[in-house]
């Protein structure tokens, strides 16, 4: 019988060789099976409070287009769930996939969502600069979002209609007064686990909490992730696509619930 065989190879050279931090027993994305994790009863409710004065701006790195904060002070911190303080907001950005059928790094029961949102956050406390945070243990907190297809997300919008000017990789448009709080569902629950980066250093140096519900995005939006190029301009146009990285063992790590 005929059968559609879907499947996507990642064309990127930074996922095309599978990157894996030599001896890591800590790597992410993971996939989380519901049934498997530990509800944690001592794990408290995750406190966020960002201020949208410190975004500064947009910009495309080659492999994401990412939002930077301020992070010279305690203005946009998280604390509480996990966390033994409170953790600066340093910057946020996507991945997604080429079609609505993958895209996110980290998946539920094998489910797949389009694309993901990651707001990565650094210890103040323990470190001095987020360059430093980056290498030491527990020295990032990176908060997950799935984005499934469904109704246009007003919040997100503002972020798209600014796309256009990042198009390239190393371009950069000015992005003042943004409250990424309007990305995060309203519901509370959670997963959290040790892990690492997902993109080079892949350092073993964050704590992940993914939250369990997603927020909704439509087509045009998801589409306009799709329009922008890991490439230069000038050099020979690469979309910005399927920009994840494979599945990484779980090894000897339980992932916690908050939630029952
Ligand atoms: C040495 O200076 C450096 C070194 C490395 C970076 C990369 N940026 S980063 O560390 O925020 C992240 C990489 C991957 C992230 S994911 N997909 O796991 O949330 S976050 C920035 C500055
Ligand atoms: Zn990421």
């Amino acid at each position: 019988e005929n059968c559609l065989v879907t499947c996507h190879v990642n064309v990127h050279p930074l996922w095309q060789s599978e990157l894996s931090v030599s001896g890591g027993t800590r790597q992410s994305p993971i996939n989380i099976q519901w049934r498997d994790s530990v509800y944690d009863p001592h794990l408290k409710p995750l406190k966020i409070h960002y201020d949208p004065t410190t975004c500064l701006y947009i910009w495309n790195n080659g492999y994401s287009f990412q939002v930077e904060f301020d992070d010279s002070a305690d203005k946009s911190v998280i604390m509480g769930g996990p966390l033994e303080n409170h953790y600066r907001l340093k910057q946020f950005h996507f991945h997604w996939g080429a079609i609505n059928e993958w895209g996110s790094e980290h998946m539920v029961d094998s489910k797949v969502y389009p694309a993901e949102l990651h707001l990565v956050h650094w210890n103040p406390v323990t470190s001095t600069s987020f360059e430093e945070a980056i290498m030491e243990n527990n020295g990032l907190v990176v908060i997950g979002v799935f984005l499934k297809l469904g109704a246009h997300h007003a919040g997100l919008q503002k972020l798209v209609d600014a796309l256009p000017a990042v198009k390239h990789k190393d371009t950069i448009v000015e992005f003042d007064v943004f409250d990424p709080s309007c990305l995060m569902p309203s519901c509370p629950d959670y997963w959290t686990y040790d892990g690492s980066l997902t993109t080079p250093p892949l350092t073993e140096s964050v704590t992940w909490i993914i939250k369990k519900t997603p927020i909704e995005v439509d087509q045009n939006q998801l589409e306009e992730f799709r329009m922008l190029l890991f490439t230069s301009a000038g050099e020979e146009e690469k979309r910005m696509v399927d920009n994840f990285r494979p599945l990484q063992p779980l090894m000897n790590r339980t992932v916690r619930s908050s939630f029952r």
